[in-house]
């Protein structure tokens, strides 16, 4: 079955009912080390996870690694090129949970993202990378612990599908041919819009049902946290790119207000309810004025448009919504994309789960892991129905490879993940615990330490994974 592989001779497989893993005691779990600072991260991350294991379990659970083969690693084991060998595709299709470093992907040529071809092969479609904050940990904001968000990020879909033409390359100056010459002119919205005839070309698909099934994991997601958090945000640039990213953003609500119709309210519908909860006289007329800023304003149809809204929210869900009982409700509401990078650095804690398109939620996920203490922070899962994925959100900082030096903290973190995932809670608290009483008393890593005041000796990569353990206490 394997070319150059052995599966281990101990443990058993995790399979898989209703989109749910079922886990034995011993499973397998294959892992790829990773390109860059994998060769760092991966050692430490696995030391600490085995080592949960063993604390909170004394034996009767363990996991039995499955070493396979991804980018340089796999190169030198398989031969030039093949960066992701069928050894490695099988190993997961079969063992169904993994876990990896940083794969490096090079700019402009050369291999498209072994990462992103993951996600795909495995139809991995929710990538969700939670950004929380960890008492102690240097940050270049004032409020740190304000900020607890969620991200999940479309991960099958959007540009990143990769159906792109070179610039001068045959196909790409035919498809621009065509575009200029009758699809272009044949949309009247487009007028006389003309695509430059030395440009790359780049497709965007976004699906209703990549889009819709990102949002309904979003939504039991919420219905899975506490009151104050139950919030989902759809993020979107729908304004510029309507009927990509604007249609996500319709596509979410119809999904919110029709399968989670019990358990949700969207923003406006929580504005209606509630002017008529302060005000039960209120006219639909007044109800409408009060939701849509410069009502007085608009043509008399965009008017009646918004006080029909009204009407229809009032005679569909005032029995189960109204009477404040919106307020128990998921919320879910939409943001602009730009605007939500500023949200989470202004008002932080007004947002709990984002849920956006594939290349909103790269960029968000950094920059949510910058607020609470950097890359060496951000973990993250990619997640489908049968199969997961767990990495961090960072990269191979090629820089620091090798030198012992960077931070395990996002890898430990995505493997805290796939404990949970698995159910095996008392091994992820351990290492939250160990991890958190780490950075609280100043073991930090140089990227950690460099923000601290007074600034700390950093620990080394290693030595952060030990100090992990040391503060696990007794299980
Ligand atoms: N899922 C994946 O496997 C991903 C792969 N990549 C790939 O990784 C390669 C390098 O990408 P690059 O743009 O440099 O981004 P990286 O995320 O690899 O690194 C950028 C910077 O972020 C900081 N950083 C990253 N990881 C950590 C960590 N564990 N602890 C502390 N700080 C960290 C470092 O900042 P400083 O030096 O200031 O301390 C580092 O120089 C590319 O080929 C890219 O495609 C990128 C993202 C995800
Ligand atoms: O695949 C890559 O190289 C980059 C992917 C990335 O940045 C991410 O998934 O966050
Ligand atoms: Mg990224």
């Amino acid at each position: 079955m394997y070319d150059k592989i052995t599966p281990p001779t101990t443990g058993a497989k995790i399979t898989f009912k209703n989109g749910e893993p079922i886990v034995p005691d011993n499973p397998i779990i294959p892992f790829i080390r990773g390109d860059g600072t994998g060769i760092d991260i991966w050692p430490a991350a696995q030391k600490v996870l085995d080592a949960a294991v063993k604390t909170a379990y004394k034996g009767q659970r363990q996991i039995s690694w499955f070493k396979v083969y991804a980018g340089d690693e796999a190169c030198d084991l398989y031969g030039t090129y093949q960066y992701l060998p069928e050894d490695t595709l099988t190993a997961i299709q079969e063992y169904g949970v993994a876990i990896k470093g940083p794969l490096t992907t090079p700019v402009g040529g050369g291999i498209r993202s072994l990462n992103v071809a993951l996600r795909q092969i495995f139809d991995l479609y929710a990538c969700v990378r939670p950004c929380r904050y960890y008492a102690g940990t240097p940050s270049p904001h004032k409020n740190p612990e304000k900020l607890d968000v969620i991200v999940y990020r479309e991960n099958t879909e959007d540009i990143y599908l990769g159906i792109e033409w070179r610039q001068g390359s045959e196909i790409g100056d035919r498809l621009i041919a065509i575009l200029n010459k009758e699809l272009i002119p044949a949309t009247p919205e487009h007028g006389k819009k003309q695509i430059p005839l030395d440009a790359g070309i780049g497709i965007k698909p976004i699906s209703k049902k990549g889009s819709q099934r990102l949002v309904r994991r979003a939504i039991k997601h919420a219905l899975l946290l506490p009151k104050h958090k139950q919030q989902v945000t759809l993020v979107h640039k729908g304004n510029i790119m309507k009927y990509t990213e604007g249609a996500f953003r319709d596509w979410g609500y119809e999904l919110a207000t029709t399968e989670f119709r019990q358990e949700t309210v969207t923003e406006r519908e929580s504005w209606i309810l509630s002017n008529k909860e302060k005000n039960p006289d209120l006219s639909l007329e007044d109800n409408a004025r009060q939701i849509e800023p410069g009502f007085d304003a608009l043509t008399p149809e965009k008017k009646a448009q918004i006080v029909k809204e009204v009407e229809n929210v009032l005679n569909s869900i005032w029995a189960t919504h109204g009477n404040g009982q919106w307020k128990d409700k998921v919320l879910v509401n939409d943001r602009i994309a730009d605007s939500i990078f500023q949200q989470i650095q202004t008002r932080p804690d007004e947002y709990s789960i984002l849920a956006t398109m594939n290349l909103n939620g790269d960029y968000l996920s950094d920059a949510a892991a910058a607020i609470v203490g950097g890359l060496g922070m951000g973990p993250g899962a990619n997640i489908g129905d049968v199969c997961a994925i767990f990495e961090a959100t960072h990269g191979t900082a090629p820089k620091h490879a090798g030198l012992d030096r960077i931070n395990p903290g996002s890898v430990i973190l995505s493997g805290v993940m796939m404990l949970e995932y698995l159910g095996w809670q008392e091994a992820a608290d351990l290492i939250k615990k160990g991890l958190g009483d780490a950075i609280a008393s100043s073991q930090v890593t140089y990227d950690l330490a460099r923000l601290l005041e007074p600034p700390v000796e950093p620990l080394k990569c290693s030595e952060f994974a030990e100090a992990i353990i040391q503060h696990f206490g007794n299980g």
